[in-house]
């Protein structure tokens, strides 16, 4: 008999013909993301299933008996509750490397867009207010080549950001994770710094860390406090990794010039949320990973994750914090022999 596995998000065709052949699966057929209560029924009596985003929380795995592994199609797995998952000796799998690039091209779609003022500026045209007049300082906007990126959190996806940044546009890149990279500073010539000093410096701070009880709220007021009145930050990591409201002051006073946000604290984004209301904010609606290409590999990535999880082999991509239980040589039989 094949494993029963749910797939609580929309994936193509050929994802699902490669689950279908080694897995008896439902799917999520709704509008939208699939409703809390409807995942928990559905889950109570498979051994895999396939989100992205949704709250892995105690109280839905204890519905789920029979659960082996959560796939999340997505890379950041702040959704999980990790202890809760431990616990019920759960694997929760992620999507790393094939997102990285496209990631990075959104980081700069948001440098650019932002520094250059594109949205403003296309609004501008097409309402009609291009004219002979309109030669004017009022439009101009910032250079990119040749200024200062400060990075927070040198990851998969902050290399990739590098490159763009050192390669392409000629900037001076510091950077601040937890460890230092020697074999990064050595490969671009970036520079370790202190998070005081990097927002200090910097004439673009970009945010691309996960979200964890360490990362939440981040950046805060003191730390906008210390960037240059011209810079620009950008955040493609999470939204709680900002307190938003010190972010909406640090705009409304002019501490800062503007920014460029993929996420949000609330999302999705309430529409009376100040930040969209601002001319120098650029908003887009969590869309980082969001090429067909990408996310069709990120699909096919969670697919293999969720099939190896319920045939009792070690999925590939399990997330960091869990890998201990694959070495938990009772997991397997508890859960394989029982069915
Ligand atoms: N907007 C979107 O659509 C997307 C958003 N994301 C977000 O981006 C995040 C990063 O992805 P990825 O690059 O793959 O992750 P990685 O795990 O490869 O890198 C994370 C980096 O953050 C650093 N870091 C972690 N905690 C801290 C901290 N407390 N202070 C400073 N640095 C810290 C890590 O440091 P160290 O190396 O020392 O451990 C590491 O350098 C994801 O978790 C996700 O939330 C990802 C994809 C798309
Ligand atoms: O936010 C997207 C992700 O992959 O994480």
């Amino acid at each position: 008999m094949k494993p029963k596995v749910y797939i609580a998000r929309p994936i193509s065709q050929e994802v699902e013909e490669y689950i279908g052949e080694h897995c008896d699966y439902r799917k999520w057929e709704g509008e939208g993301r699939i409703p809390l209560d409807i995942l928990m029924e559905e889950i109570k009596d498979v051994e895999g299933v396939l989100v992205q985003h949704a709250p892995v929380t105690d109280k839905l795995l204890e519905g789920a008996p029979n659960l082996k592994v959560i796939s999340n199609s997505a890379v950041g797995y702040d959704s999980f509750d990790l202890e809760a998952m431990k616990r019920h000796k759960v694997l929760g799998t992620h999507t790393p490397f094939v997102l990285d690039e496209t990631v990075a091209d959104l980081v700069f779609s948001l440098v650019l867009a932002t520094a250059r003022r594109v949205p403003e500026l296309n609004n501008f045209v097409k309402q009609g207010k291009w004219d002979k007049e309109t030669e004017s300082h009022d439009l101009f906007g910032i250079d990119v080549h040749h200024a200062t990126m400060g990075i927070i959190g040198m990851g998969r996806i902050g290399e990739k950001i590098v490159r763009r940044a050192r390669l392409g546009f000629e900037m001076d890149v510091l950077y601040n994770s937890r460890t230092p990279k020697p074999e990064l500073e050595e490969k671009y010539g970036i520079v370790y710094s202190e998070l005081e000093t990097l927002l200090e410096k910097s004439d673009f701070v970009v945010l691309i860390v996960p979200l964890t009880p360490e990362t939440h709220h981040l950046m805060g007021e003191k730390q906008f406090e210390k960037m240059k009145n011209s810079a620009i930050f950008i955040n493609c990591a999470r939204g709680a990794v900002v307190d938003e409201r010190a972010l909406i002051q640090a705009l409304e006073t002019g501490q800062i010039r503007g920014a460029g946000l993929d996420v949000f604290e609330q999302e999705p984004v309430s529409p009376d949320n100040p930040l969209l209301q601002m001319e120098q904010v650029v908003a887009l609606p969590h869309i980082g990973s969001a090429t067909e290409k990408t996310r069709a590999a990120m699909a096919m990535k969670a697919a293999e994750n969720l099939v190896a999880g319920v045939t009792g082999k070690n999925p590939p991509d399990v997330v960091k914090e869990l890998q201990e239980l694959l070495e938990d040589p009772h997991r397997f039989s508890e859960k394989f022999n029982s069915k």
